[in-house]
């Protein structure tokens, strides 16, 4: 690890065990991902795509191996340090929105804030802001059953931003999307990055990994294949 790295993991693994049974789902995967990197990670399924994406977002944590996020060692860290690092450094985009039905765009993309307990003075403001920047302007008050999927997907993305993490993960983000609304998701996406956030992306279509930087086929519960774009 350098400290121009936003990741770096070394022989992660990651064992479950079910009814007396141990599935190794990820076997020893290593890779750095440097600050304003732009990477996919596609696999068949089972791979250990999810996996890997939910160990990179402090949603659970490995059986072994290491991953430091920012210079610090997430494997080490105290539940309250972890769930601190997940509001303040994560934004996640899921591949279903996950957006809470009862809550108009606006408070959605609010709820980080309140999760990292920085709903202060300027907070509304700020997220308004947010949703303007992801074309929402004219839908704050609307609930998320009143809005299509691309905009549910503009509002998640926006919620990811609200604590202006330098680091975004998403799962499968355009998989519940048609054509014209999956290249607007990722235009959003690759803006993310040219203003120099790291990007790390889950997903099957090769359309979507195209327009990253980098590569990264994982077979197996291992790394196959790690292929940077000229
Ligand atoms: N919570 C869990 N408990 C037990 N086994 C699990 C759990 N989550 C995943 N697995 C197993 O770990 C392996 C990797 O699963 P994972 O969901 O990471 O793959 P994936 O590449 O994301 O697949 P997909 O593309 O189908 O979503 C699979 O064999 C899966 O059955």
């Amino acid at each position: 690890m350098t400290s121009s790295d936003a990741v770096s993991i070394h022989d992660l693994q990651k064992h479950y065990v079910v009814g007396g049974e141990t599935v190794k789902a990820l076997r020893g995967v290593s890779f750095d991902v440097p600050v304003g990197d732009y990477l996919s990670i596609m696999g068949p399924s089972g791979s250990g795509k999810s996996t890997l994406l939910n160990l990179l977002g402090c949603l659970d944590r490995p059986t072994s191996g290491s991953f430091e996020l920012g210079g610090v060692d997430v494997a080490r860290m105290a539940d309250d340090q972890l769930a601190e690092t997940r509001a303040t450094s994560l934004g996640i985009v899921f591949q279903s929105f996950n957006l809470l039905p009862s809550l108009t765009v606006v408070e959605n993309i609010e709820l980080p804030l309140y999760y990292s307990g920085r709903l202060g003075r300027g907070a509304r403001e700020r997220c308004e802001q947010l949703a303007k920047r992801v074309g929402l302007g004219n839908r704050m008050d609307h609930r998320p059953t009143q809005l299509s999927g691309g905009q549910q997907q503009r509002v998640a993305i926006a919620r990811s931003l609200a604590n202006d993490p330098r680091f975004i993960l998403a799962d499968e983000p355009t998989g519940n999307l048609d054509s014209q609304t999956t290249d607007d998701i990722l235009h959003l996406l690759d803006e993310l990055n040219q203003e120099g956030r790291t990007l790390i992306i889950v997903t099957h279509e090769d359309e979507v990994a195209e327009r990253t930087k980098r590569t990264i086929v994982l077979r197996d519960g291992q790394v196959q294949s790690d292929k940077r774009r000229a």
